[in-house]
């Protein structure tokens, strides 16, 4: 058994934040996407399940006992053991949905190795509001807490976009606990593009106020002429998207001159 995957990294094109619920969470409606560049997952077969990290952000890992990954693999039955290395090269707590891709990515690989049970989605949500979105890792909208998924007309597959981040963690419940109440309203009508380009992040706000920065990015970015720039799920990432390749890279290269010092990741929406 030699398993590999990649854990797409997960862009929120709009995040409409809609009410608070008595239990804490909030219920939103958001457009999903995906990147097609992430983290890396190999496993190979082996007697016992085992775990081990490597890669630019695998010292942000400390615990691998409380790893999304582990968790991913306990929830889901198989006849053999599965040894994992995980290559961390996205930012943790980053609005990125990075555990959650990586455990999305863990169901992949079971469902290819051994097939998954009949109830995985109701398993992958007990692992977090992002995992389902994660698991198919397609352009989608969700709905509720993020778990209930409809199909969208995917009118933006393949174009270009660069993540920027200021290496500063940002956790998603302090964001949400921010979150100004009231209703950001329904997501607008319409194809993936329509949405993302008369949607709003409800959490931009909220998340500047914990993390100012976040403002300096956005501004940078639309600097550059992308078609529209907005920050990720909880942040602190913001995206960009291009109409070419060209452009992306020009932008990335501003970036970089001015911020050195921000992490930033290229590649293509799936
Ligand atoms: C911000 C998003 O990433 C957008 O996709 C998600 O809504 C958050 O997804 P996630 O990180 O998988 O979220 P979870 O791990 O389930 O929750 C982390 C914390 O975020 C808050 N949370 C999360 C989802 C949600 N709909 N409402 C919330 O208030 C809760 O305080 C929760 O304790
Ligand atoms: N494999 C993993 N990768 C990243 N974080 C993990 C992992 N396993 C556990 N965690 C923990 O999960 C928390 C959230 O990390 P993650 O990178 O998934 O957040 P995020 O990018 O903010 O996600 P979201 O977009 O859902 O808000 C961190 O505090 C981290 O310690």
């Amino acid at each position: 058994m030699h398993l590999t995957q990649t854990a797409y990294a997960k862009i929120n094109l709009a995040l409409h934040v809609r009410a608070r619920k008595e239990n804490g969470y909030h219920e939103l409606e958001t457009l999903f996407a995906f990147v097609d560049a992430g983290d890396r997952l190999v496993a190979h077969g082996s007697n016992e399940d085992r775990f081990s990290v490597t890669g630019e952000f695998a010292g942000a890992l400390t615990n691998p006992f409380d790893n999304i990954v582990m968790q991913a693999l306990f929830t889901l039955p198989r006849p053999d053991g599965l040894a994992i290395t995980l290559e961390k090269n996205l930012p943790v707590a980053a609005g990125l949905g990075g555990g959650s891709a990586d455990a999305g990515a863990i169901f992949r690989m079971v469902r290819d190795g051994y097939g998954l049970p009949d109830d995985w989605r109701v398993r992958a949500a007990k692992l977090g509001a992002d995992v389902p979105a994660c698991v198919e890792s397609e352009t989608c909208v969700g709905r509720g807490i993020g778990t209930e998924l409809e199909p969208v007309e995917n009118d933006l597959a393949g174009m270009a976009v660069l993540l920027v981040n200021p290496r500063v963690a940002l956790s998603t419940g302090p964001v949400f606990a921010k979150w100004g109440g009231g209703d950001d309203g329904p997501l607008p009508q319409g194809t993936a593009k329509d949405i993302f380009i008369n949607g709003i992040n409800g959490l931009e706000e909220p998340a500047v106020t914990l993390c100012p920065i976040v403002a300096d990015i956005l501004e940078q970015l639309r600097v550059t002429r992308p078609m529209a720039a907005r920050m990720s799920g909880s942040g602190a990432t913001c995206f960009a998207l291009y109409n070419s390749d060209e452009e992306r890279d020009m932008a990335s290269q501003h970036i970089a001159a001015i911020r050195p010092d921000w992490w930033q990741m290229r590649g293509h929406l799936r």
